[in-house]
């Protein structure tokens, strides 16, 4: 079989190299984790597929990166359109594979893919100029040059959403691309391969492989032709790549986790507050961005608490393809007991459960209650180990230093919300916090045009607008001197 039908779309299962599709020997199970129904068999790659797509995308290279950009940028929109075109197909697949809510993948998420095409076509043609500046009378002409083949290896838990904001730059700059699609989420991967070559991308520019991470993404990311590695996914997995990217000297982008701090202060609007604390939950908690700390003033705390419960009591947990659900499945039965053991290792540490705590024994499955746990301990493995499930924990200050101080305490630095009445402290905490985005008042603002990174452990490097192509690129500059002409 090379191909699955999920909720009537037909997906390849197989690899797409250098604009074919190519199966392996072994294969693997998808399964989904709303009901546990078995998907398909997908190709497995290893180290002959590894090398089959960086050949791929090393041939196709030369002519991709002398397209002109407004040939380029073109090619992306119509990209762009064939994800519009499919976007009903793309999210229910998408939902069926990772879980993830039908309602925000229609709405928010699949716009978003469209979207990353569209944003990196036009900042190639409208803002990636020329930086033209003199040194006593010498011309300096800085240029975006495209770098060769990119290894992109992403996650699971939006796993079209982070791959394309990957993909689109990396292709926008001129280079070509081999997209190694999450094991346990393969299948809108494989449908990008089709919608780009229906927008009529070259072959080889695109590739995506299938199969495991220590298989054929060890393989991708030694690779000697690879000239960037982009990666989002957990420390552990950025710690080998990094390793194997050290050997060949590739530069590498990692975008990992985070263990954020939401502050509420005494002087907050506590229903914006609670909304925002609530928020967190989204994607049952599989989303590197949450601000798993709650961190509230002591003297508000019992109010915040009684309607933090009382709102995240409603929260609808379900078949994440019912648009009156809030909360589905998380990913998978491994994820799942490591979520669990996270919790139930701090219940035995003291920690109190004041809302969940555990699996939702009526729906079964992956379905997981969302969690919130107090007294627990600065030091303990809940407060300091990213969980990536519905699990935050909250913890009271008195003093704007000590939050600030338990806020910076991690070896995490991804993002930071606070919420507070007064602009000066939200500027004079803002400042002190170390984060790659500060939130004020709000979460989950996103603008392509941002700065995305995270500091310490969060990551290595920034992702979006200009720092895209800074990455994705060979930034050369070229000094003409005034003399010498004929
Ligand atoms: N966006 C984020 O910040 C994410 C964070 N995580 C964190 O990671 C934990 C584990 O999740 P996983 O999916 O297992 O993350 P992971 O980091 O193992 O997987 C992410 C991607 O890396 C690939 N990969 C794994 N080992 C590799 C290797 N040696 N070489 C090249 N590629 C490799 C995987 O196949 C997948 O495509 C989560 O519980 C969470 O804490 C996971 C996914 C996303
Ligand atoms: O949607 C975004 O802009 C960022 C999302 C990032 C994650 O969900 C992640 O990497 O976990």
């Amino acid at each position: 079989m090379t191909e699955v039908t999920v909720a009537g779309v037909t997906v390849d299962t197989r690899h797409w190299i250098g604009g074919e599709r190519v199966g392996s020997a072994d294969t693997f199970t998808d399964v989904s984790p709303i009901d546990g129904a078995v998907l398909g068999e997908i190709a497995r790659g290893g180290r002959a597929e590894a090398d089959a797509a960086v050949t791929a995308a090393r041939a196709a290279f030369p002519g991709w990166a002398a397209t002109p950009p407004a040939e380029r940028a073109r090619l992306l929109h119509a990209v762009a359109d064939g994800v519009e075109a499919r976007l009903a197909e793309l999210a229910i697949v998408e939902t069926t594979d990772n879980g993830a809510l039908l309602r925000s993948h229609l709405r928010g998420v699949m716009p978003r893919v469209a979207h990353n095409f569209r944003f990196f076509a036009d900042w190639l043609t409208d803002s990636l100029g020329h930086d033209d500046f003199d040194t006593r009378g010498h011309e300096n002409r800085v240029s975006w040059d495209p770098a060769g083949p990119c290894v992109l290896i992403t996650p699971w838990n939006a796993p079209l959403m982070l791959a394309t904001w990957k993909v689109a730059p990396a292709l926008a700059a001129g280079n070509t691309v081999v997209l190694k699609a999450a094991e346990w989420t393969p299948l809108t991967a494989s449908l990008l391969a089709d919608i780009t070559a229906e927008a009529g991308l070259p072959a080889g520019v695109f590739n995506v492989v299938q199969g495991y991470g220590e298989e054929v993404g060890a393989a991708l990311t030694a690779h000697p032709d690879v000239r960037r590695i982009s990666f989002t996914g957990s420390v552990p997995t950025a710690r080998h790549i990094g390793a194997a990217a050290a050997a060949n000297l590739t530069p590498v982008s990692l975008e990992l986790g985070g263990k954020s701090p939401l502050l509420v202060f005494a002087d907050a609007d506590l229903d914006l507050a609670v909304d925002l604390a609530v928020e967190q939950y989204d994607n049952a908690g599989q989303v590197c961005l949450a601000a798993t700390r709650l961190l509230v003033d002591a003297a508000v705390v019992d109010e915040f608490t009684t309607r933090f419960l009382a709102k995240a009591r409603t929260l609808v947990q379900g078949d994440p393809r019912d648009p009156a659900t809030d909360m589905g499945p998380n990913i998978h039965p491994e994820h799942l007991a490591r979520v669990d053991g996270f919790v139930r290792r701090a219940l035995d540490a003291g920690a109190k459960a004041l809302l969940g705590g555990g699996p939702h024994t009526d729906l079964g499955g992956l379905y997981y209650r969302p969690t919130l746990l107090t007294d627990v301990a600065q030091d303990a493995e809940i407060v300091r180990e990213e969980v990536f499930g519905p699990v935050l924990t909250l913890q009271t200050f008195t003093t704007e230093d000590e939050a600030i101080t338990l806020a910076n305490d991690t070896r995490f630095g991804l993002a930071a919300t606070l919420v507070t009445g007064s602009r000066e402290r939200a500027r004079r905490v803002g400042a002190r916090l170390v984060a790659g985005t500060v939130w004020v008042n709000c979460f989950f603002v996103r603008d392509l045009r941002a700065p995305f990174g995270g500091a310490r452990q969060s990551g290595v490097g920034r992702e979006g607008g200009t720092w895209s192509f800074d990455f994705y690129c060979d930034v050369k500059n070229t000094v003409t001197s005034p003399n010498g002409w004929h």
